[in-house]
C-alpha cells in the first residue's frame, strides 16, 4: 500500500530553488534512504513533507490525504512524526519524561496537558517504558536527559519521535556524529522499531554504510532533482549517482 506520495514538489527560497519537481512514493513497510550531495534539496524536501515548511508548488499525500502545507502539530497526529538533526530533547526533564511527553504529540488531549488525568499520565509513563526498552534506555530512565552520552542523547530524540505511535518516522540523519559503534547500535535499534513495530521509515543519511544495511529503497536528490531511485545496489552502481554524488564526496564507509 502507497502511504505517502510525493507528487511534484518545488520549493524555492527567493530565486534559489531547492526542490524542484520531486515526486516518489513510499510504500507501507518501506525503509527509504534519501541521499545526496550537501545543499541537494535533501532537508527541504524533508521540511516540506513533514510540514515545517510548505511546498512552492505540488502536493504531498499521506495515507491518501493531501496534507501539503499543513502544519507538522497536525501532521504528527495523522501518524507522520519525525527526528530533527538537534535533537529536541528537555535537558532537565528525566529520560522517561522525555519520552511520554513525546506519546502526548500524537494525541489531542496533549494540548491541555494541565489538565491531564493522573491515569492519563501513568498510561503515557507506561507506554514510554516500552519505547525505552527498545531503545535499550531503561536502566536510565530516572536520568536526567542532559546526563546521558551523546550518542544515548542522539538515541532518545529518535525514542521521543517514535512515542507518538507513528506510521511513518522520518529521521533527520541519525547517525550524524555517532561514533562507528554508536551507529551500529543506534542501526540495530532502528532494525528492531521496524520489525517489532512495523513503522515504516524514511531516512536522510550520508553514512552509506547505515543507508545500505538498513534500507530496502534509495532516492537520490542532486541540486534539487530527483536523479535516480531503486534498491540500494542499484542506486550505487549508477553511473550517474556515482558521477554526482558517491564519487565526489567521501563515502563514509
Ligand atoms: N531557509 C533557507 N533560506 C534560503 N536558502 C535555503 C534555506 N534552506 C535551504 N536553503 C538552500 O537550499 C539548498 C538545499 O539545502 P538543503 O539544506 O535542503 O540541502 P541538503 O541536501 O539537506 O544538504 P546537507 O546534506 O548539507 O544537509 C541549499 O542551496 C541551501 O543553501
Amino acid at each position: 500500500m502507497s502511504m505517502l506520495q510525493v507528487e511534484s514538489l518545488k520549493r524555492s527560497f527567493g530565486g534559489l530553488v531547492a526542490v524542484r519537481n520531486v515526486s516518489f512514493e513510499v510504500n507501507e513497510g518501506d525503509f527509504l534512504g534519501l541521499i545526496g550531495p550537501n545543499g541537494a534539496g535533501k532537508t527541504t524536501l524533508f521540511n516540506v513533507i513533514s510540514g515545517v515548511l510548505s511546498p512552492s508548488a505540488g502536493t504531498v499525500r499521506f495515507l491518501g490525504r493531501d496534507i501539503s502545507g499543513q502544519p507538522a502539530n497536525q501532521t504528527v497526529r495523522q501518524g507522520l512524526s519525525r527526528t530533527f538533526q538537534a535533537a529536541t530533547i528537555y535537558p532537565e526533564a528525566t529520560v522517561i519524561e522525555n519520552v511520554a511527553r513525546g506519546t502526548l504529540a500524537s494525541n489531542v488531549s496533549g494540548l491541555w496537558g494541565g489538565f491531564l488525568s493522573s491515569k492519563w499520565r501513568v498510561a503515557a509513563k507506561d507506554k514510554a517504558s516500552g519505547v525505552l526498552d527498545l531503545f535499550g534506555l531503561t536502566r536510565r530512565a530516572g536520568l536526567k536527559a542532559r546526563e546521558l552520552s551523546y550518542g544515548e542523547q542522539r538515541r532518545l530524540g529518535v525514542a521521543i519521535a517514535l512515542a507518538s505511535e507513528p506510521r511513518l518516522l522520518m529521521l533527520d540523519e541519525p547517525v550524524a556524529g555517532l561514533n562507528p559503534e554508536e551507529a551500529a547500535e543506534l542501526a540495530s535499534v532502528l532494525r528492531r522499531v521496524k520489525s517489532e513495530r512495523g513503522v515504516t521509515m524514511v531516512m536522510v543519511e550520508h553514512h552509506m554504510r547505515t543507508v545500505m544495511g538498513l534500507c530496502n529503497r534509495v532516492v537520490v536528490l542532486d541540486h534539487g532533482t530527483l536523479i535516480a531511485q531503486g534498491t540500494p545496489a542499484e542506486v550505487v552502481s549508477n553511473p550517474v549517482v556515482i558521477e554526482a554524488y558517491l564519487g565526489k564526496e567521501a563515502i563514509h564507509a
